[in-house]
């Protein structure tokens, strides 16, 4: 056939000047020679359908038959066609059965006038069809046999769409070209196809690079998101550039489709974007058809501008204005993604491609997709093909945990082509540096904050990805039953077994379930080779590096998601057991740190390292039930800033002044440690009674010389460098010097607590000794938990009852103080007679509570505090000679 035919065709028929690409042109002449069977491969938007449409119009008297997964994606076609006032037909139920006679009639004539008929693999298997193409293969009727969408027969067609692979038997001793066309098929695909298609030696290849310039692609994490939900409006509106566009006609608007793994997630999404104000719709197989229906036109015609939707969204929808494609949620593989983000931009206008990743639901699909791997048993094509999606998943989890080159080299290296010459058409490309570094922000903060490991079994798999091949099949499976088509085939054949299919469903569920506990653990550690890579520069774990050479199977992120637990355990036990913390949250991080390194350095196997970790996480929840600080907490002794950061100097001034606060709190008429900064006119700033009694008063230095801290300074009985002259000093000395006074301090109100936790222990055996002593047949088990409550109970009553000034001995006996302890109450009844400055100096102040302290070192707490108010009572300035 001549050029200049083909090319007069393409005007007459289509109404197109001139070919979308050389490419197209070329496929389109090769194939109208009918000589050679065509392998197609051009992105998607490029005009794959036109290589056979002109082609099949160009050739009156036959008929080109074409293989169509979807009855959707067939209407859509036979639409378009019937527009441009082209023939096209299809024979399934969804027409009435005059149309089909009418169909078949004409089919059957002579010189039938259909250029092109649809069918679905499934209508090819069945009697009506076989009989028809028998029949019109005799009479030399076939044009072309068409396979669109051609990557199916290898996804689809060796599980649940076997028809797909059964099409090859067609070709069987029938000489009719064969053209399969296909926007996403990697080297493997496309061997597969070609061969299950029985392709001829000699077929010809057009393939373009699947590198489209005009998509920008970009990941973004929700979890470093101050509000996920705005982000997402301010980029769709962005997006959609409504303003300009305002006096737009409707169908020539912007618009975009949001791709959500789940049901709920389409509702939700849609819900959220209308109420910040942007339109939305939802679209999944949840929905009745005709809802379905509607809102897939109303988006289509522009009244609303997005869609949230599951993955079964898109399959032919040609819309050229799109501006955006959204997966909320990581996609499922390069293929599908590349379909998927395909469908932005295809008047070839600047589009954007964005994932939102969320890494528990990745991890979620990961186990899941494992699953289909174990299943697949030694059923060598299903083992390749979860083989394949496992892989082609975990690509996806590098693109966007890892990213470290071009984003759309994702696709060129899935379709075994060169790296594309992105220009900025990606974020990576654009900013490589500030990529990397927000995705090692979010895999830390995944990792380290998100210990609770979610357990796969809670995930609901029924959803994922709009129900996976199953939600798929049961998509189609549902608009054919509503359409009343292929699956109600005369024949009886139905859509491949919807029953059997569905009982199939079932049971890979309920086996799924079944081995999933088993299963898990190895599912949890896999991929942690790249995770691990990428937190050992961020790991707080010690060792890092050695973890899985020193315990096999042990990863980094399944070690700093025990600190993480431990860290959980141990911040809920200080907060709630210690009275008076001097730890901050960092230090009891470091103390985690320390604890799962000892756990780590002493056991050999995981399972050692586990079982002993989860003996010490739950010996400390039983420490909090029972209100004890756990001991490692009480010895610990916080580190030294490793780097002498601001970040850190802040850190440990805030810790001095809450530790001081904390004690200030306690003691009335005492003002926090921050207070004095801000006006350090007031309060003298003792703060423990060993430190009363430190006569080698520390020479610290502050932070810097502002006159208030001076003050503030001396308030503490320093010599400071004020008294002593101007000495300066810089920060970095300064520093130093203040951590050793803060740690000594915290040293001391450490032993205090140590001291009370001790003896809050020992109370607590007395009392159960005591009680048991008085009641015996009422505490048959001291483990058991109705002892411990009541144990708690008399707890709670002995510390009211202590505080009457006429309880009996027993409680009296709790209130003995330590020595310590009754420095820190001299003091802290001390103090506010200092404030209202009746003290003659600080030296005063410092010998009339050391005196007080040692005369009441044996008495309780009512008799040291009636005896410092009757002094105070008493005198009303302190010199010298009374404190003496
Ligand atoms: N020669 C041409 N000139 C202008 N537009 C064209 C030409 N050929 C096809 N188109 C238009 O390009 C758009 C995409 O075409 P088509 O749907 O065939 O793409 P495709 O490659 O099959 O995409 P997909 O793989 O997503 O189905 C359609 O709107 C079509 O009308």
């Amino acid at each position: 056939m001549e050029e200049t035919t083909i090319f007069n065709g393409l005007k007459k028929h289509f109404k197109f000047d001139e070919f979308k690409s050389d490419l197209q042109r070329k496929a389109t002449v090769e194939i109208c020679q009918r000589k050679r069977d065509v392998f197609i491969s051009m992105p998607t938007g490029s005009g794959k359908s036109l290589c056979y449409q002109l082609p099949a119009v160009l050739h009156p008297g036959k008929i080109t038959i074409v293989f169509s997964p979807l009855l959707a994606l067939i209407k859509d076609q036979i639409d378009h066609l019937t527009a441009l006032k082209i023939r096209a037909a299809t024979i399934n139920s969804k027409i009435t059965s005059a149309q089909r006679e009418s169909v078949l009639m004409d089919l059957k004539s002579t010189s039938p006038n259909t250029r092109i008929l649809y069918v679905t693999p499934e209508q090819a298997a069945t009697a009506t069809f076989k009989a028809l193409y028998e029949n019109l293969y005799k009479f030399n009727k076939i044009a072309y046999l068409v396979i669109d969408e051609a990557h199916c027969v290898s996804e689809w067609g060796h599980d649940f769409r076997p028809q797909y692979r059964k099409l090859g038997d067609l070709r069987d001793n029938v000489d009719v070209p064969c053209i399969a066309l296909t926007a996403t098929a990697n080297s493997d695909v496309v061997k597969d196809i070609v061969a299950s298609l029985k392709l001829a030696p000699d077929y010809r290849t057009f393939r373009t690079s699947c590198f489209r310039n005009n998509l920008f692609y970009d990941v973004h994490y929700p979890n470093l998101l101050p509000d996920p939900y705005k982000h997402l409006r301010d980029f769709v509106l962005d997006c959609l550039n409504e303003k300009e566009e305002k006096s737009m006609d409707k169908q020539r608007k912007s618009c975009g489709i949001i791709y959500c793994r789940t049901r709920e997630q389409t509702e939700l999404l849609m819900e959220k974007l209308n109420q910040l104000g942007v339109k939305a719709l939802c679209y999944h197989a949840g929905l009745k058809s005709d809802e379905r229906r509607v809102f897939q036109e109303q988006w289509q015609n522009g009244d609303v501008p997005v869609i949230c939707a599951t993955i079964s969204f898109g399959m032919g929808v040609d819309k050229s204005t799109v501006r955006f494609v959204v997966h909320w949620g990581s996609p499922k593989e390069p293929a599908s993604f590349y379909q998927e983000t395909g469908r932005a931009g295809r008047d070839g206008k600047p589009s954007k491609c964005r994932v939102y990743y969320n890494r528990s639901d990745s991890k979620a699909i990961e186990f899941h997709l494992s699953q289909d791997y174990s299943k697949a048993g030694d059923v060598e094509h299903k083992k390749k093909r979860s083989e394949r999606a496992l892989k082609g998943f975990r690509k996806i989890l590098e693109y966007c945990e890892n990213p470290t080159e071009c984003r759309h080299k994702l696709f060129t290296d899935h379709f075994g082509e060169p790296p594309p010459e992105c220009s900025n058409r990606c974020d990576f490309c654009a900013n490589g540096k500030k990529v990397r570094d927000l995705a090692e922000e979010f895999l830390t903060k995944s990792i380290q904050f998100n210990s609770k490991a979610q357990s796969y079994s809670e995930i609901d798999y029924s959803d994922m990805y709009g129900e996976g091949r199953y939600g798929l099949q049961r998509e189609q499976s549902d608009y054919n039953k509503t359409a009343g088509s292929d699956g109600d085939d005369d024949d009886g054949a139905g859509f491949d077994n919807r029953k059997a299919l569905e009982e199939k469903a079932k049971k890979a569920t309920s086996d799924f379930i079944k081995k999933q506990f088993s299963l898990r653990r190895n599912q949890q550690e896999m991929s942690q080779n790249t995770i691990d890579k990428l937190i050992s520069k961020h790991a707080r774990v010690k060792a890092a590096a050695s973890s899985s050479s020193k315990v096999k199977g042990l990863t980094l992120a399944t070690r700093e998601q025990y600190v993480t637990k431990l860290l959980e355990v141990l911040h809920e036990n200080y907060v709630k057991c210690q009275e008076e913390p001097t730890l901050d949250r960092q230090d009891v991080e470091d103390c985690s740190i320390d604890m799962e390194y000892e756990i780590f350095s002493a056991n050999t196997t995981i399972t050692m390292y586990r079982s002993a970790l989860a003996k010490t996480i739950s010996n400390v929840k039983k420490l909090t039930d029972d209100e004890i600080v756990y001991e490692k907490l009480l010895i610990f002794e916080p580190k030294p800033a490793k780097h002498e950061t601001l970040t850190d100097l802040f850190r440990n001034l805030s810790k001095r002044r809450q530790s001081q606060s904390t004690e200030a709190d306690a003691l009335p008429g005492f003002r926090s440690a921050s207070e004095l900064v801000d006006d350090a006119e007031t309060a003298p700033a003792f703060t423990t009674a060993s430190r009363l009694y430190a006569d080698a008063a520390p020479k610290d230095g502050e932070m810097s010389a502002t006159g208030k801290q001076r003050n503030f300074k001396s308030l503490f009985g320093e010599d400071s460098d004020d008294e002593g002259g101007s000495k300066s000093s810089n920060s970095k000395d300064v520093y130093s010097s203040k951590e050793k006074h803060a740690n000594r301090h915290n040293r001391d109100k450490r032993s205090l607590s140590r001291e009370r936790s001790e003896d809050k222990k020992r109370r607590k055996e007395e009392d159960c000794k005591e009680e048991e002593r008085s009641s015996p047949q009422q505490h048959p088990s001291p483990s058991s938990k109705d002892h411990h409550k009541r144990q708690k109970a008399t707890d709670v009553n002995v510390m009211k009852y202590s505080s009457r000034p006429d309880g009996d001995s027993r409680a009296r006996k709790r209130l003995k103080l330590k020595k310590s302890e009754v420095g820190g109450l001299v003091v802290k009844l001390l103090t506010p007679a200092y404030a209202e400055k009746r003290f003659e100096s600080r030296e005063t102040f410092k010998i009339l509570a050391r005196n007080i302290s040692h005369a009441l070192a044996d008495k309780d707490e009512s008799e040291i505090k009636a005896y410092v108010r009757k002094f105070l009572e008493k005198n009303e300035e302190i010199t010298l000679s009374t404190a003496l």
